[in-house]
């Protein structure tokens, strides 16, 4: 479904600044997929979801969507088939605008022109059904602005956003880390709902570590612009914290102490 092949980001390069993000890093997603990415600071992994977005382009390598060539293709140009949702909240949505104009712009970004623009009561009565499916009761203040909205219910709805028009691919970037436990915990569980109900292509950067070893079926730890761990399947199904800890361990040739990089 994604395929990136041999990919290279360097930043600064020549100049004393110079740091290499992304080195050399080749990975197949498969349809269906549940990725969850961990690793410390500056090991590459929004670069990385900024290449697969088009937000970037790397300086060697390619990126597959559906054995389609998009390397060069600018971001807008790959919205309809990748949804994403930020750390912050703030960044999904538009706050002066009323809950029901902000799904309309996400719904209008990948559905075909030909579709009347504004709010329709066919759309109305979808947006609706979408947000009831939130269990937050936003469906009863579709008027309201969603600067009005707490971080959660935000948070909530970017994820609706970037999700109920079903995209071939939905990119997580710690999206659960700007928020408190149990707005993180609702949104942990409302991701693991959507992402089981929509079967949706999903990879997830988190720093909670048993938010990583719980979800999905394929983990992959980076460090210094490069995959050193990774498992699938029955293997990362058991693989538990402390195991996550000995490998980063193991592959840094420290010891546990290692822990705080990885924000534990
Ligand atoms: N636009 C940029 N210009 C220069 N350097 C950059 C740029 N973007 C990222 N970097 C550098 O590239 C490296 C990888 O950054 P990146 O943000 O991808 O890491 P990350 O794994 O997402 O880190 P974090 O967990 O802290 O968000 C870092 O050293 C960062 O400082």
């Amino acid at each position: 479904m994604l395929q990136l092949n041999d990919i290279y980001k360097v930043f600064n390069e020549g100049t004393p600044d110079e740091k290499v993000a992304i080195d050399d890093i080749s990975l197949d997603v498969k349809k269906g997929d549940f990725i969850t990415i961990i690793g410390s600071n500056g090991a590459g992994k929004s670069t990385l979801f900024n290449i697969i977005a088009g937000k970037m382009y790397p300086d060697l390598g390619e990126v597959l969507i559906s054995d389609q060539n998009v390397t060069g293709l600018p971001e807008y140009k790959r919205a309809r088939r990748i949804g994403r949702v930020f750390q912050d909240p703030m960044a999904g949505t538009s706050p002066t605008l009323t809950i029901e104009e902000n799904l309309s712009i996400a719904y209008s970004r990948v559905k075909p022109r030909t579709l009347r623009p504004g709010v329709t009561a066919k759309r109305r009565a979808f947006f609706k059904e979408q947000l009831e499916t939130l269990g937050l009761g936003l469906e009863d203040r579709l008027r309201a602005k969603v600067g009005l909205l707490s971080g959660g219910e935000r948070q909530a709805l970017s994820l609706l956003m970037a999700t109920f028009t079903k995209p071939d691919l939905l990119l997580l970037d710690e999206h659960t880390a700007a928020l408190d436990p149990s707005r993180a915990a609702l949104i942990t569980r409302l991701t693991k709902e959507i992402v089981e109900r929509e079967q949706l292509t999903t990879i997830m950067i988190t720093h909670n570590m048993q938010q990583a070893v719980d979800l999905g079926n394929r983990i992959l730890m980076m460090d210094k612009g490069k995959i050193i761990f990774e498992e699938e399947g029955a293997r990362k199904k058991h693989l538990t914290v402390t195991d996550l800890l000995n490998e980063f361990g193991k592959m840094k040739g420290t010891e546990l102490s290692d822990r705080t990089l990885l924000g534990v």
